[in-house]
C-alpha cells in the first residue's frame, strides 16, 4: 500500500480529518462545559416560588446538554474510524476535470464550519447512494425529488482501525469485494454487526426503497434481513429527521433474546432510542389483559413432542390467525355496534334537548374515525354542552312563560282573593318547574349515557366464546359445525383457567383498537417486523389497525416458516389485502455462511414443497459439514477435541442445536460430564454467554448466528415432512463458519434425502 501513488495523500487526509475532528470535539467539550455551568447557575438561582418558566429553561438546557453529549460521544467513537470509503465524483454540468470532487463517506456527516463543505459524507446521504449502486462510470442520484447526473471515476475502500490507516483498495467492475470477504470471514461475538461499509446493491435497494410506502422483503437465510431492516430505520430517521423521532419507531422481534442480540447494533446506527419489543409484550402493554398466554413456541413444541394430541391446537391456531377470522371479528363488532346506536331523544322535563336521530348519526357517521368507546365519550361531551346551553334557554323560557301568566292573571282577574291564589299558584309552579329542570339537567346526560354499553375489553373478548348465542351467530357463516365446537370448547376451557392462546392476542389487539383505541404513547409512525413469516394474517391486520400507520418494513423468509400452522404461506395475501401499496423486494444472496454449508442447506430447501428459491451464497469457501457418529467409541472425546481445536482456530461462539426443548435437555444430560464448565442451556430472555457451548432448540436459534454449530440428535430426528425440513434448514443456516452433525446416523438429519 505504501507504494501506491496516493498513499501520502491518503495519510494526510486521514490526519487532516482527525485533527479537524479533534478541533470539533474540543469545541463541543467547551460548549458542554459552558452549558453545564449555565445549568448549575440556573439551579443555584432557583427559588422555591420560581415560575415554571425557570424550570422550562432548565429543561431546555438539559436537553441541549444531552444532545451535545451524544454528538460528542459519537464523534469520539467515530474518530477511530472516521470514514470507510471515498468516491471521486464529477457532476454532469461541470465538464472541467478539475471540478471533480472527492467525498469521504462515513457513518455520520461532518461539515467544515467555514466552507460548509463535507469533511465526511453521511452514508445515508443521497450522494452516498452512488457508492452503493452500480460501479464506476455514469451515475445518477435523487435528492429532494430531483435527479442529479454525474460521473464517478473512483471508488475506494479503507480499513482504518484506532485512527490508523491499515489499507485501502479501489473497486471497479472486475474486483471482487475484498472488504466484504474480510468482514464475513471474521468470527462473531454474539452481536449483530453494522455493515455500512459493505452494503450490497440489492440490500441498498431495500434500505432506500420509497420511505412513504410499506415494504415487504422476502430474503433467504443470512441475506441480511435483520441487519438491513435496522439500517433502513437508520436511513429513515436520517432522511426524515425533521418529521420523525426515534421514539416513534417500533421494532418487533420474535423473542426477548433476539431483542438483546439486535439491540447491540442500534447505537452504531443511531437508532438506539427506537422501541423494540415482541408482539406478545406489545399487546400486553396496550390491552393490559390479565391472561396467561400459551406462546406459539409451546404449541410448536407440543406439536413436535406429542403430535397426535395437538392436531386440534394447530387447527384452532389456524382459524384464529387466518384471514376469515377478520370477517368473524368484523361481524362480532357489527353486532356490538347495534348496542351503540341509541336513538332516543335526550329530554329534560319533557323538553327535547337533542334529537335521537342526530345522536345516532353522530355515532354512525360523524365520529366514525374514532373507536366506539371514544365516540361514546365524544357524544357525552356534546350532550353535556347542549344541556348546558339549552338549560339556560329553557329556564328563561319557563320564567318568561310563568311571568307572562302572572302578569295576565294580575290584569285579568278582578277578584282579589282569586287573583292572589292564581298568582301564588303560578309562582309556585314556576319555582317547581325551574327546580325540576335544574335537577334533571344535572343528571340528564349521565342517565342518558347509561343506554350505551359499558363493557371491558376482557368481557367483550370472553363473551365472543362464552355466550352461545353470540358465538353461533358470529361463527356460523364462516366455520363448519365440527370446527366451531372444537374452537369454542378449547377457548372456553382455557378462559376458565385464565389462559389464552398466542393467536388470541391479535383478537384482543383488534378489538382494543376498534372499540377502545390505542393510547398515543403506544402508537408508532414506523414499524419493523422481523421474522415476519411467523406472524399470522390476523397479527398483521391487528397491528396495522392498532398502530395507525402504513409504514411497515416487513422482512421474512418463507423457507424458515416453522410456525406454518399459523403463519403465512405466501406474501400474496398481505400484498393484496393488508398492505396494498407495498413495494415487494427480494434478497437472494446470502452472506452468513460458506458455500459448502449453504450448498447442503439448499438441498434441504429443494425438498420442501412450494416455490422456495435457492439462496445464493457469496463466494466464500470453508470446510464441508462433518458428521460425528455417536456410535463410534470415544465419540464424546472426539467432540471435546473438535471443540478445543475450533477454539484454537479463534472461533468464539458455539451452539449445539436440538430439535426440541426436550431433546436439548437430553443433550445437556448426555454431554454435561464432558463439558462440566462450558455447557449451558440457553433460556429465552437471558443473555447469551461468550465462550460457552450453548444448547438451544431450533425455534430459539432462528435469526441468531454462531461461528460454529453442532446439530445434535439423540432421540428426536428430522423426518421427511415440511415442518421438520424447515426446522433443519433453519438450524443448518445458523453457522458462519463450521457445521457439524452429531448423532447415531447421518440419515437422522437428512433422512428425507
Ligand atoms: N453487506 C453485508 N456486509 C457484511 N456482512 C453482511 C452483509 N449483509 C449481511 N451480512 C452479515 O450476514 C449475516 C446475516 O445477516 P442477518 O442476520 O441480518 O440475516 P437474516 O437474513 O436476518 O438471517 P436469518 O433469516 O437467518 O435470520 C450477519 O452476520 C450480517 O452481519
Amino acid at each position: 500500500m505504501r507504494n501506491h501513488p496516493d498513499y501520502m495523500q491518503e495519510e494526510e487526509r486521514l490526519i487532516f480529518t482527525k485533527v479537524y475532528m479533534d478541533t470539533v470535539i474540543h469545541a463541543q467539550q467547551l460548549d458542554q462545559q459552558a452549558l453545564q455551568k449555565r445549568q448549575t447557575e440556573t439551579v443555584e438561582a432557583l427559588e422555591f416560588q420560581d415560575s415554571s418558566l425557570k424550570y422550562q429553561e432548565m429543561l431546555t438546557h438539559s436537553n441541549f446538554m444531552r444532545m451535545s453529549k451524544q454528538q460528542l460521544e459519537n464523534l469520539i467513537r467515530l474518530r477511530k474510524k472516521p470514514y470507510f470509503a471515498r468516491i471521486d465524483y464529477q457532476p454532469k454540468d461541470k465538464t472541467d476535470k478539475t471540478k471533480e470532487e472527492i467525498f469521504y463517506i462515513g457513518k455520520v456527516s461532518l461539515f467544515d464550519r467555514e466552507t460548509q463543505q463535507p469533511v465526511i459524507l453521511d452514508w445515508r446521504s443521497p450522494l452516498a447512494n452512488v457508492y452503493y449502486e452500480g460501479r464506476i462510470g455514469q451515475v445518477e442520484y435523487e435528492a429532494h425529488g430531483e435527479i442529479y447526473e454525474g460521473y464517478v471515476s473512483l471508488k475506494r475502500q479503507y480499513s482504518i482501525e484506532d485512527g490508523e490507516l491499515l489499507e485501502f483498495r479501489d473497486i471497479d467492475i472486475t474486483t471482487k469485494d475484498d472488504l466484504l470477504q474480510q468482514s464475513l470471514s471474521q468470527s462473531t461475538d454474539h452481536r449483530l454487526n453494522e455493515i455500512v461499509a459493505t452494503i450490497q446493491e440489492e440490500q441498498n435497494r431495500v434500505i432506500r426503497a420509497d420511505l412513504s410506502k410499506p415494504i415487504i422483503v422476502q430474503g433467504a437465510a443470512g441475506s441480511g434481513k435483520t441487519t438491513i431492516a435496522l439500517h433502513r430505520v437508520s436511513y429513515f430517521l436520517y432522511s426524515l429527521q425533521h418529521i420523525f423521532h426515534p421514539e416513534q419507531m417500533l421494532i418487533l422481534a420474535p423473542n426477548r433474546l433476539f431483542i438483546n442480540y439486535m439491540k447491540e447494533v442500534l447505537p452504531e446506527l443511531g437508532v438506539e432510542k427506537a422501541r423494540s419489543t415482541t408482539f406478545a409484550d406489545y399487546v400486553q402493554l396496550v390491552t393490559q389483559h390479565p391472561f396467561n398466554v400459551r406462546s406459539q413456541h409451546e404449541t410448536l413444541m407440543d406439536m413436535l413432542e406429542r403430535p397426535k394430541e395437538h392436531r386440534k391446537l394447530q387447527m384452532v391456531a389456524q382459524i384464529k390467525g387466518g384471514s376469515s377470522f377478520q370477517q368473524v371479528l368484523d361481524c362480532y363488532i357489527q353486532r356490538l355496534e347495534q348496542a351503540f346506536c341509541v336513538e332516543e331523544d335526550l329530554k329534560i322535563a319533557d323538553f327535547r334537548i337533542k334529537n335521537g336521530k342526530k345522536i345516532k348519526r353522530m355515532f354512525l357517521q360523524d365520529f366514525t374515525y374514532l373507536p366506539f368507546y371514544q365516540r361514546k365519550e365524544k357524544i357525552r361531551q356534546i350532550l353535556r354542552k347542549d344541556v348546558r346551553q339549552k338549560q339556560r334557554l329553557l329556564l328563561d323560557k319557563i320564567t318568561q312563560k310563568y311571568d307572562d301568566a302572572v302578569e295576565d292573571a294580575i290584569y285579568s282577574i278582578r277578584d282579589q282573593d282569586k287573583r292572589k291564589r292564581r298568582v301564588t299558584f303560578l309562582l309556585e309552579q314556576k319555582e317547581l318547574k325551574l327546580q325540576q329542570i335544574k335537577k334533571e339537567a344535572k343528571s340528564a346526560v349521565s342517565n342518558y349515557m347509561k343506554k350505551y354499553p359499558n363493557d371491558s375489553l376482557i368481557s367483550i373478548f370472553k363473551n365472543l366464546y362464552q355466550n352461545n348465542d353470540t358465538f353461533h351467530v358470529v361463527f356460523s357463516p364462516f366455520l363448519q359445525e365440527d370446527k366451531r365446537t372444537v374452537l369454542q370448547q378449547h377457548t372456553s376451557r382455557g378462559l376458565r383457567h385464565n389462559r389464552i392462546d398466542a393467536e388470541d392476542l391479535a383478537t384482543l389487539l383488534y378489538l382494543q383498537a376498534i372499540l377502545f383505541g390505542v393510547h398515543n404513547d403506544y402508537k408508532a409512525k414506523k414499524v419493523v417486523i422481523d421474522e415476519a413469516q411467523d406472524y399470522s394474517y390476523m397479527e398483521f391486520v391487528s397491528l396495522k389497525t392498532a398502530l395507525g400507520t402504513e409504514l411497515f418494513t416487513i422482512v421474512g423468509d418463507l423457507a424458515q416458516g416453522i410456525y406454518q400452522y399459523r403463519g403465512l404461506s405466501s406474501w400474496e395475501e398481505l400484498l393484496h389485502n393488508v398492505f396494498t401499496k407495498s413495494n415487494y423486494l427480494t434478497l437472494q444472496k446470502t452472506y452468513r455462511t460458506t458455500m459448502e454449508i449453504m450448498g447442503e442447506a439448499n438441498e434441504i430447501l429443494q425438498q420442501i414443497d412450494g416455490d422456495l428459491p435457492q439462496a445464493e451464497p457469496v463466494v466464500r469457501h470453508g470446510e464441508a459439514p462433518i458428521f460425528l457418529s455417536m456410535l463410534e467409541e470415544g465419540w464424546a472425546e472426539r467432540i471435546m477435541h473438535v471443540y478445543a481445536s475450533l477454539q484454537e482456530e479463534g472461533f468464539r461462539t458455539f451452539a449445539i442445536i436440538g430439535k426440541t426443548k426436550r431433546e436439548c435437555q437430553l443433550i445437556y444430560e448426555t454431554l454435561h460430564p464432558f463439558f462440566p464448565k462450558t455447557l449451558c442451556i440457553l433460556q429465552e430472555g437471558k443473555e447469551m454467554e461468550q465462550e460457552k457451548l450453548v444448547i438451544l432448540p431450533v425455534y430459539l436459534s432462528k435469526g441468531l448466528e454462531f461461528d460454529c454449530v453442532f446439530l445434535m440428535n439423540i432421540n428426536e430426528w428430522y423426518e421427511d415432512n415440511e415442518l421438520d425440513l424447515k426446522l433443519l434448514y433453519v438450524a443448518m443456516t445458523r453457522p458462519l463458519h463450521r457445521l457439524y452433525y452429531i448423532g447415531m446416523d447421518r440419515q437422522m438429519f437428512i433422512n428425507a434425502k
